[in-house]
């Protein structure tokens, strides 16, 4: 893995180089953008430290990963502390930040990466995560290399930031939305790192999202006038629209107990790899669930730490006394990596509470399955209002108003039952799934994601 800089490419070669901000819900992303990229038969090259690319490629829904180049450069050692799930400030995962502060040190090594790039191929295409920015400014200074932002959410909830730091103004597109307020999403920590970044995001020649027009469209328009009319490309969704086959011993055990489970019964529980439940709210969210009597897959797990192969092993979250006994019958409790692709795209999983990051909404409207929504951090409080506003795809847990507060049980049990079980989560689970076949339209040959990959490789092939 370690990086030979010779005979990486030739001069009739255009190569892409792949630079994603070392946390899952970013990595994972850039993962899937590999292999659609690579499906062109264009070598793909992917950047980050050593532990982040160890990260990616074990977590990987595909067995096999060909034709892509990993690179995982070292970085100065970081301190990886667990998460603390009683910080009083926010919910953030601050406990990330030595992490991606030493990704910080990946700029010389892509540097030298993509000048060796340039003397072999014929042109280079770097696409960088937004806070990667500074990693990859001298991708500008090179003359045939190209430099694309990435922004690892939907356009909605890009829009909405600059929306509301425009002091909201009339828009039809946001006419009679309830939005979020944009308070408690990020620490002063992490917006200073993002705005860091910032100046170098005005040096690209183009933003991708993972998104789709048919999801968003409105707001991708909105993006095009606010970025002064640089060219925005929806290349998404990302996900497979299907999980990959797998043979019986390769498959989680989580997955034989849902083959048993009838259509649409089961409600699937997980928040990300970047949260971390308060132990009163592991205990309401148990109650909850119990006294719903609904199926249930709850993966129950700390957030990440920055490097997640520290030697400290994370500590087992305890549940309420004799929880998974009386609850034997009705759910599972994951506490490894859960296949939630595989999961959401069972016939027998028939909804979803979700923190809303945005690989779970995406992964979750291209399975059809509605969202019961919980939002933490970051994008996810306007990644919710998407699902429950803008689309109707889902109903709320915990308003984005309300989050300081916990969770009650009762709260928890009303939502799944609305879910799960009334008219109402019916009409939400029959949305879902006609959003669900427009998306799945879409990724086929004329249908706007698959017209716009490909003017996309055709523009950098060019
Ligand atoms: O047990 C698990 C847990 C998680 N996952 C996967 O891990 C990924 C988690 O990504 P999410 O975006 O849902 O949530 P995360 O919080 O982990 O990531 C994040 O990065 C991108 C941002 O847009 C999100 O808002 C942010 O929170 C999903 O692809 C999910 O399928 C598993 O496959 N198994
Ligand atoms: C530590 C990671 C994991 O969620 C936060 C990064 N999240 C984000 N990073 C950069 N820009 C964003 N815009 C919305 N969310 C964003």
């Amino acid at each position: 893995m370690a990086f030979n800089g010779d005979n990486l490419a030739d001069k009739n070669q255009v190569v892409v180089v792949l630079i994603p901000f070392p946390a899952q819900g970013h990595l994972n992303q850039l993962m899937h953008l590999s292999h659609l990229i690579s499906s062109h038969n264009i070598p793909v090259h992917y950047v980050s430290t050593v532990t982040h690319i160890r990260q990616a490629t074990l977590r990987h829904h595909k067995s096999i990963i060909s034709n892509i180049h990993f690179h995982g450069f070292e970085v100065p050692p970081f301190v990886s502390p667990p998460p603390n799930p009683n910080n009083p400030e926010t919910d953030f995962p601050t406990h990330l930040i030595p992490s991606l502060e030493a990704s910080m040190h990946l700029r010389e090594p892509v540097r030298k990466l993509l000048q060796s790039l340039s003397f072999q191929a014929k042109r280079v295409v770097v696409i960088h995560d937004s806070p990667m920015a500074s990693v990859a400014q001298d991708a500008t200074n090179m003359p045939n290399v190209e430099n694309y932002t990435f922004h690892c959410t939907c356009a909605f909830s890009v829009y909405v930031s600059f929306w509301d730091k425009m002091g909201r103004p009339s828009v039809e597109a946001m006419h009679a939305l309830k939005i979020p307020s944009l308070e408690g999403c990020f620490p002063t920590q992490f917006l200073d790192f993002l705005i860091a970044n910032r100046d170098f995001l005005k040096l690209s020649d183009g933003i991708v999202y993972n998104t789709s027009r048919v999801i968003d469209g409105d707001y991708i328009d909105l993006m095009e006038v606010i970025t002064g009319g640089k060219k925005i490309w929806a290349l998404g969704p990302f996900n497979p629209l299907a999980a990959e086959k797998k043979g019986s011993k390769e498959r989680h055990s989580c997955m034989e107990w849902l083959d048993k489970q009838k259509p649409n019964s089961v409600i699937y529980v997980s928040f990300g790899t970047t949260t971390t439940l308060k132990v009163e709210q592991i205990e309401q969210v148990a109650t909850g669930l119990e006294q719903s009597k609904q199926k249930f897959i709850w993966v129950l797990r700390d957030a990440d730490k920055g490097d997640i192969f520290d030697e400290n092993e994370a500590k087992r979250l305890e549940l309420p006394n004799g929880f998974e006994e009386r609850v034997k019958d009705m759910g599972l409790v994951v506490r490894d990596w859960a296949p939630q692709l595989e999961i959401l795209s069972h016939s027998s999983t028939g909804g979803f509470m979700s923190h809303c990051g945005w690989n779970s909404c995406l992964e979750s409207i291209t399975m059809g399955v509605p969202i019961a929504t919980w939002p933490f951090h970051s994008d996810q409080p306007r990644n919710a209002a998407l699902i429950t506003e803008v689309l109707k795809v889902g109903l709320v847990v915990k308003d984005w108003s309300q989050r300081n507060s916990l969770v009650s049980g009762s709260v928890v049990e009303d939502a799944v039952r609305r879910l799960m079980q009334t008219e109402e989560g019916d009409e939400m689970r029959e949305r879902a799934g006609r959003l669900k076949n427009a998306i799945h339209k879409s990724t086929e040959e004329g249908g706007v994601s698959h017209t716009e990959m490909d003017s996309f490789i055709a523009h950098i092939t060019k």
